[in-house]
Parts: structure tokens; sequence; C-alpha cells
């Protein structure tokens, strides 16, 4: 897997639903930034948003599409959604890959054989648990991302990231593990490539405006 070199930095340029940067002009712009600070790659959400970022920068772009419930699987989730962010650019896709049924029923085996053989990209699995992780890899994943950790099990979202899945998934798997997920600083970064993490995808940290303001606002409390 030759995407992104080994200790790679990934900014994911996403922006919810209440944010003044949702879009595709201040995602492209947030992505031409990451680019100029020297991000090997982006990752983005929707085809509209990956069109508009493809246009913008010269990165590899690992595409996703959110539809349905966000308590659910919702990380693309259809081989549809796929193709519609591969159609707008995407160099390769993430989708969920926990051990939960898709909405439609599809395995997830059935899922990536279909995107690889229609849409000829790589597939990232989003995974929350190191048994998810086994079990995407083997069921033909190319990369394999500790994205949904902390995410699923209905609880409250840890602080930090999961590193003792990532060291887990990069010391067994045979293939680039991705670590992604509330990664908030460089010493975390490094850790995490250290723990054996093929690349390292930061988002909030970098993208958030709103989030990074919270964040230093608890100094002054
Ligand atoms: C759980 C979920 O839906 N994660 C999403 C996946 O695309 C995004 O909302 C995250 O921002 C992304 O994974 C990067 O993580 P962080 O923003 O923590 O650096």
């Amino acid at each position: 897997m030759t995407l992104f070199p080994a200790r790679s930095l990934i900014v994911s340029c996403q922006a919810g639903a209440a944010s003044a940067l949702r879009g595709p002009e201040p995602m492209a712009l947030m992505a031409r930034e990451a680019a100029a600070g020297g991000a090997a790659g982006i990752r983005a959400n929707g085809p509209a948003d990956v069109a508009a970022i493809r246009a913008a920068v010269d990165l590899p772009i690992i595409g996703i599409h959110k539809l349905g419930d966000p308590a659910g699987v919702f990380i693309t989730p259809t081989a549809a959604a796929a193709a519609e962010v591969v159609r707008a650019g995407a160099t390769l896709v993430a989708l969920d890959g926990t051990l939960r049924p898709r909405p439609d029923g599809v395995p997830l085996a059935a899922l990536i054989s279909v995107i690889h053989a229609d849409l000829g990209v790589p597939v990232m699995a989003d995974v929350d648990t190191y048994e998810a992780g086994v079990a995407a890899r083997e069921a033909g994943a190319d990369l394999v991302a500790s994205t949904l950790s902390g995410y699923t099990g209905g609880g409250p979202v840890p602080d930090g990231p999961d590193l003792d899945l990532v060291a887990r998934l990069a010391s067994t798997l045979d293939c680039p593990v991705v670590a992604e997920g509330r990664y908030a600083t460089p010493e975390q970064v490094r850790a995490a490539l250290d723990a054996g993490a093929h690349a390292v995808v930061v988002g909030t940290a970098i993208t958030n405006p709103a989030a990074i303001t919270r964040h230093f606002l608890r100094a002054t409390a």
C-alpha cells in the first residue's frame, strides 16, 4: 500500500451540520491549507465536498459518505454511497468496518468485493475493536483504521485516542493500520506512529475552530 508514505499525517476536513464551515467551498479551502502545511492526504465526507477538494488539492482523498443514523452504521453504508464519492474523485473509500449489521444486510466482505471490482479503489475499514479489525482484514479491507473506537458502545466517548487498539492491530495485521479518532496533540500522533500506525488522521484538532476554541476556553474557567 503506497498511497500514503509511512508516518503520514492525513487531515480530515469535515464540518458538522451546525458549522458555519459546512459546505464544499470551505472544506476545499481547509484542504488547501492542510496541503500547504504538509498533509499527505485528506479525508472528506460526501460527493460535493470530495469533488471540491479534488479540484483544489493534488493529494489522495479518503472519501466517505455519511448516510443514515449516526448511532448506527452510517459511514459509507452501501456500494452506491461508495460509488458516489469515487465518482467525485476519492482515491480510496473508508467505510464502517464494525461487526454491526449494515442497514441493507450486505456482509462486509461482499461490500468490499463489489467496491474493488466495480470501482477499483482500495478500501479502508473504520473499526471500533480489535476483533472488528481482524474481521475487516479477513473481509478484504486494504487498510484498517481505529476511527470508530469509543463511538459504538453507547457510553461516554473517551477523551483521548485508543492507542492500545492501534498497537494491537498493527502488531497483528498484514496491512497498514491507520490511527484515527481524537488525536489532538503531536505527541499523540507520534505515539500512534511509534505503536505501528502507518498514518494518522487528525480532524477536529486541525479543522474544527469551534471545538478548538472550546478546548482553549477550558483554561479560562
Ligand atoms: C466517529 C466519527 O463519526 N468519526 C468521523 C469519521 O469520519 C469524523 O467525525 C471524525 O472527525 C474523524 O474520524 C476524525 O477524528 P477526529 O475529529 O477525532 O480527529
